[in-house]
């Protein structure tokens, strides 16, 4: 019996480099992310974490190497093609990229709006439809309440919990999250990084943090950074303190 093909990587980097001027924040990055793999990405500030998801995401070229993404090699296909591609990575930056003058609700249905035919976008952005699916995932990270209120009003946790529900409702392929739990109590931060799978079709997530308990906790990989160089790539469940003790010890 010939076995089923083998489906392609999610994510996919071949010694990757991204260099600012002569600084490189990722130093020859190899990395394989399969689907449904949940990647913690973990180091020290500077490590080059918030570069490798931007590279994930498409948002940032390598100056060397390459970036594929569901098996196709970003700087070899057209314009459109990358676009598409791009278009499958649901991202959160840690800048969350609100709307701070709207309400709750407009910000979520941004997520919808690349889903939405033309007509219902449009409408959407003139008078915010508080349906089901909205509702739904404001209650997932516990906004209930949250629907109709001002943006600018919310606290720096509760703005980024509504990021993560304008992320559940994208319908994106595979998910790139950075430091999306920064903000949040311990309980919330376990809960609303538990909710990022289900934000992608294909369970794939890569996502930043400054937790090393959640990432034994909540994911399925650990990858550390240092100096834009992977240094550590295990099972989240075998993560010890001197893996991170190694990680974080200063230079
Ligand atoms: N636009 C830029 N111009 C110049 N240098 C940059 C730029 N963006 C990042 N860097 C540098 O690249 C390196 C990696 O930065 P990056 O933001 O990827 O690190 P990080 O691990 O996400 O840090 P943190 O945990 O503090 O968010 C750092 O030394 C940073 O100063």
């Amino acid at each position: 019996m010939n076995e089923p093909p083998a489906a392609p990587a999610v994510f996919e980097l071949r010694g990757t480099v991204v260099a600012y001027g002569a600084h490189r924040a990722l130093d020859g990055v190899d990395l394989v992310v399969r689907p449904g793999e949940r990647v913690a990405l973990l180091g020290p500030s500077g490590s080059g974490k918030s570069t490798l998801l931007s590279v994930l995401s498409g948002a940032a070229v390598p100056d060397d190497g390459a970036a594929l993404l569901f098996g196709e090699d970003l700087a070899a296909v057209g314009h459109r093609r990358r676009r598409t591609l791009c278009a499958q990575v649901g991202a959160l930056s840690q800048e969350l990229d609100l709307v701070e003058q709207v309400r709750v609700l407009h910000n979520v249905n941004a997520g919808r709006l690349g889903r939405w035919p033309l007509r219902t976008a449009l409408s959407a952005l003139l008078t915010a439809r508080a349906d089901d699916e909205a509702r739904r995932v404001l209650e997932q990270v516990g906004l209930p309440w949250a629907v109709h209120a001002r943006t600018e009003q919310l606290s720096g946790g509760e703005r980024q919990r509504v990021a993560v529900a304008r992320l559940l409702v994208q319908g994106a392929a595979a998910v790139v999250a950075d430091e999306p739990a920064s903000s949040l109590d311990p309980t919330t931060a376990r809960d609303v990084l538990a909710l990022l799978p289900s934000s992608a079709s294909t369970g794939t997530t890569v996502v930043s943090l400054h937790q090393p308990e959640l990432a034994r906790r909540t994911f399925t990989r650990a990858l550390g950074l240092r100096r834009g160089r992977v240094v550590l790539d295990l099972p989240a469940d075998e993560l010890r303190d001197h893996h991170l003790d190694e990680l974080y010890a200063r230079a």
